[in-house]
């Protein structure tokens, strides 16, 4: 678990964090979405101890990083790939961790096994691709057999395979019961990956609820509608004062009528309709329109999408 109370950083007059209450809870992957200069990266490193706060406290399993008896036991991070030693091996970097943190050495092999490593282990790390240094700095992350794992972009660089292999592997770490924190900035991915959103903007709480609850709340439901005479089906639905676009998948993107009652338009004037799919938005399309929404970030504190959602003039 990863309690923040009230922190707050600040940079001379620039405050990167401010008054961040959130608790990450285990037992679930929660993701901490926030556009560039949020201050994702300041709270990571507040959690990990690397930097102090201004005021306010940020725990991990109720103690203050510093203060953990065997902090890599308790808490894995990633938070920059280039992290090794480019002239080391892989096999290596993580053996001098390993030994400089009391963990047993077999320990090395079963975290070079996880993260696909063994075959690489013996090359040096200064000619590992992105995606590999990525791995080894998960591989490194999840040594100690921490409870609570913090990893910022771990995605970044990664092929499909291994974004793949990641969600996987933080959804697995999850259903283990412990804590999953990550940033990312690829929105589709994250909405496969988090059950859970912490939402900041310019180092404010702006969300702290479910991917569920987070999309459905400030998105419009619709229905895609595809038929052989689109045309048609437009003018039909338009009449009925539906708001139709088109959809980036084809077909049309309906606000208004749900799905019962376009289909029984559709079959009142004798119209074929290949599909009829209630939708909501993505989780991209919905943090874009509150990401755009840039006067918000500036004068709201929110703590819930709804609080989110009644701020706004309009949902997606
Ligand atoms: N050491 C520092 N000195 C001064 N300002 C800093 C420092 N670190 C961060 N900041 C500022 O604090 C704010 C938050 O930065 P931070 O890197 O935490 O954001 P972020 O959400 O991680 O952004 P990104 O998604 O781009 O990585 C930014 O305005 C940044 O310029």
């Amino acid at each position: 678990m990863i309690e923040a109370r009230e922190l707050t950083k600040r940079y001379g007059d620039k405050t990167a964090v401010d008054q961040l209450s959130f608790t990450v809870r285990p037992g679930r992957v929660t993701g901490f979405l926030g556009p560039n200069g949020a201050g994702k990266s300041t709270t990571m490193r507040l959690i990990l101890g690397l930097d102090a706060p201004t005021s306010g406290s940020v725990t991990v399993g109720g103690k203050p990083y510093a203060e953990l008896p065997a902090p890599l036991r308790a808490v894995g991070s990633l938070l920059d790939a280039k992290g090794a030693h480019g002239g080391r091996s892989a096999y290596r970097h993580l053996a001098g961790l390993a030994a400089s943190n009391r963990i047993p050495r077999r320990r090395v092999d079963e975290v070079l096994d996880l993260t696909g490593l063994t075959e690489v282990a013996g090359r040096r790390f200064s000619g590992f691709s992105l995606g590999m240094g990525q791995r080894l700095g998960i591989a490194a992350a999840l040594l100690g057999d921490p409870e609570v794992l913090i990893l910022d972009e771990p995605v970044n660089g990664l092929d499909t395979e291994g974004i793949r292999w990641i969600r996987g592997l933080m959804k697995s770490l999850a259903a283990q019961g412990r804590t999953v924190f990550l940033s990312s900035h690829l929105m589709s991915e994250m909405e496969l990956t988090a059950d859970h959103l912490i939402v900041i903007g310019r180092g404010r709480l702006l969300a702290d609820t479910t991917m569920r609850d987070f999309i459905e709340t400030n998105s419009r439901a619709h229905t895609l509608v595809r038929s052989p005479e689109p045309e048609k089906l437009r003018s039909l639905l338009e009449a009925k004062g539906a708001d139709v676009r088109l959809d980036a998948r084809g077909g049309w993107r309906v606000d208004g009528p749900d799905a019962a009652a376009i289909g029984d338009l559709a079959r009142d004037h004798g119209l074929a309709i290949h599909e009829l799919t209630p939708a909501h938005s993505s989780l991209e399309e919905v943090y874009t329109a509150l990401s755009q929404d840039s006067a918000e970030y500036r004068t709201h504190a929110v703590q819930s999408p709804h609080a989110v959602r009644s701020s706004r003039k309009e949902t997606v």
